[in-house]
């Protein structure tokens, strides 16, 4: 979008009133017909002032009729205005609906990437504040521009034909207002622009700390965070008004104009009457057809404002909207409607691109994360308005290698445990698994072919993950299970919570499935939110497992309960777990060693044991950590292998 102007942006935008051509016709005739009023009102004062009230015997014209005219324009005026309003109002909440899906879509198809650099709030302060401004750009906005233009060339019309010279003279001041006009439009433009950004910056910390209360209060932060918030809802105030202030401005400048043009014609055509050149009547109407050519160039610069702060709130919708999802399907992908769960990753090579907006440095008073850069016009002063593009935001590109020539092979059905030390990229290999990223170099394949050539929609559909931290969404037990497979009947939905060791607690509970979890209802202890993950992964009966086991040390009882269900879970399985206990690593078929990104050593536990390298460090560390019930858990494992 770099090189776009405003009126490409309003182009694409126009893309997404396709599907309302006609509902934009109907309002603008219906706003044609309006002209009824303007029309004909001032000409029936000048017929009352000149030809009824002094009794003109000539005139065709009397009281009653010139009553029963206006009465009619009048009642007909607010029949069409009113179907109008109902038009508009339908039409701009249907085009939010459609673009705020259109947007969510868009979202769900981007990659782990947009999501690892970007804040929750502010993701969603797009999605709801920008899609919810951008509606005004059609309704409040062009369409009435439409209309008032058709109202300033007839009412432009009306006052040269009844005197072009006094039409000139009210007019002359034209020029000077554009200029004033065009120079405080493009202020208004970016004011709203920093308005929107600081928005932006707001919610995403205020979501995340939200979100991250619990931690806020046990660190005893809350002073802190209070007054970052009260940093950054002054800097959106500021911002703010120093909108308000110029659309204020440029307000009260157009209403100055009038008021004056309105003036001299007074003078000037006073005076015309006074000499007998003009009756009483031409004189008010020529004010009133004035009054209606000023009345749309007054609204224009509130219009305007409306029009510069969605134009505002578009631009950022695009912004997401060009950002291109890096996962994607080829054309014609291998279709995979049965899996084996061979996984291979053949010299597989990745490095992680984080993109962050950069602190300004420009402003060092202001110049930090908090508080988004003021957004200023390139000249001070513009002679046309200017092709206003939106400044890009400075980006800071991150690169990290996390991965170097990773090789191993999973047969169908084994369990393949990974294990390293913290940052060694464990997550990273089975987050390419999931497909959640593509490899830089060399190819992940799923049972012989690469991970590429499917549609991911199918690969996923053979996967299940279980993480550490389980995410569950706020709603029933019920629904979380068959979120795993929403077409799964009730009976397969508990057989998953028995097989999960979760049915009997779920039955305990006075709702049982229906009782309300996450943030709405019941808390979940660490070991019943993994076991119901498990029944989800259970429901979902994936060829490829994806377990990371919990560090947090779970109470014996549920430790051996969710140990039970995940061995379920894992029966003839290819599963991939991210191995924190000894016991899983010391019964895994292959064991990944990772270190700095490579795997450095592979093997069965007695062959990595007797290799004395980094394996055999791990194990001597996790031996001496481990409690005795634990060891000899291990060694029962061991003795097992
Ligand atoms: N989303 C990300 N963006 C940028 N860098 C990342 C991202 N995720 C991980 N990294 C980096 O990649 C490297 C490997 O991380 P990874 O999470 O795979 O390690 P890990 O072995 O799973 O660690 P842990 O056991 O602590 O979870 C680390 O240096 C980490 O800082």
């Amino acid at each position: 979008m770099n090189k776009d102007g405003s009126s490409k942006l309003v182009r694409r935008y126009f893309q997404f009133l396709k599907p309302y051509r006609l509902m934009i016709l109907t309002i603008v005739g219906l706003g044609v017909l309006q002209f009824a009023v303007p029309l004909t009102v001032p000409w029936m004062t000048k017929v009352l002032i000149d030809e009824v009230l002094p009794g003109n015997a000539e005139t065709a014209w009397t009281l009653q009729k010139v009553i029963l005219v206006l009465a009619s324009v009048y009642v007909f005026g607010t029949a069409v205005n009113y179907v109008r309003q109902w038009v508009m109002a339908r039409m701009g909440n249907s085009m939010v609906i459609d673009i705020r899906f259109q947007l969510y879509e868009h979202m769900q198809r981007l990659s782990q990437r947009f999501y690892d650099s970007r804040q929750v709030g502010s993701i969603v302060s797009r999605i709801l504040n920008d899609v919810n401004g951008a509606q005004n750009l059609v309704g409040a906005g062009v369409i009435n521009l439409v209309i008032d233009l058709f109202l300033v060339l007839f009412a432009g019309f009306m006052l040269f034909q009844m005197d072009w010279k006094l039409a000139l003279l009210a007019l002359w001041l034209l020029p000077v207002y554009y200029l004033t006009f065009t120079n405080i439009n493009v202020r208004i433009r970016y004011a709203w622009r920093s308005v929107h950004r600081q928005m932006e910056r707001m919610s995403g910390v205020l979501v995340e700390r939200i979100a991250g209360m619990k931690i806020v209060q046990a660190f005893n932060r809350e002073r802190m965070e209070l007054d970052r918030f009260k940093k950054q809802a002054s800097a959106h105030y500021a911002y703010a008004m120093k909108a308000q202030f110029l659309s204020n401005t440029l307000g009260r400048i157009s209403q100055t104009f009038q008021d004056f043009g309105g003036l001299v014609i007074w003078f000037a055509g006073g005076s015309m009457v006074i000499a007998g050149k003009m009756s009483i009547g031409e004189l008010i109407a020529f004010q009133a057809y004035l009054a209606q050519l000023y009345g749309p160039i007054q609204r224009f610069s509130d219009v305007n404002v409306t029009i510069q702060n969605s134009l505002a709130n578009v631009e950022r919708i695009f912004e997401v909207f060009d950002i291109e999802p890096e996962i994607r399907n080829i054309d014609h992908p291998v279709p995979l409607k049965s899996c084996r769960g061979e996984v291979q990753f053949d010299k597989v090579s990745f490095e992680y691109v984080t993109e962050r907006p950069e602190p300004p440095k420009a402003e060092p008073a202001r110049g930090d994360r908090d508080v988004a850069e003021v957004q200023r016009p390139e000249k001070r002063f513009y002679w046309i308005p200017p092709r206003i593009r939106p400044a890009p935001a400075k980006i800071a590109v991150e690169k990290r290698e996390a991965l170097q020539r990773v090789s191993f092979h999973a047969r169908s059905g084994e369990v393949v445990a990974l294990v390293g030390p913290s940052g060694a990229g464990k997550s990273t290999i089975v987050n390419m698994i999931s497909r959640f990223y593509d490899p830089d170099e060399g190819c992940v394949l799923l049972d012989g072919i690469d991970m590429r050539q499917y549609d991911v929609h199918d690969v996923r559909s053979h996967i299940a993950l279980v993480l550490q931290d389980n995410v569950l969404f706020s709603g029933t037990v019920y629904e979380n299970i068959a979120y795993g497979n929403p077409r799964a009947s009730e009976e397969q939905v508990q057989a998953a919570a028995q097989a999960a060791n979760a049915h009997d607690f779920i039955r305990e509970w006075e709702q049982g499935y229906g009782t309300v979890i996450g943030e709405r209802g019941v808390r979940l202890s660490g070991g019943q939110k993994q076991r119901i993950a498990i029944a989800r992964a259970l429901l979902k009966d994936p060829r490829i497992l994806i377990l990371d086991e919990a560090t947090s040390a779970l109470d014996a009882e549920s430790e051996f309960l969710v140990t039970q269900a995940l061995e379920r879970l894992m029966k003839d399985r290819t599963t991939f777990v991210i191995a924190h206990r000894l016991a899983t690593v010391v019964r895994a078929d292959q064991i990944l060693v990772v270190d700095r990104g490579c795997i450095v050593e592979s093997g069965r536990h007695p062959e990595l044991l007797a290799m004395n390298g980094l394996y055999r460090q791990l194990y001597e560390k996790q031996l001496k950590a481990m409690k005795p019930d634990q060891w000899l858990e291990a060694a029962a494992a061991h003795e097992g292998k």
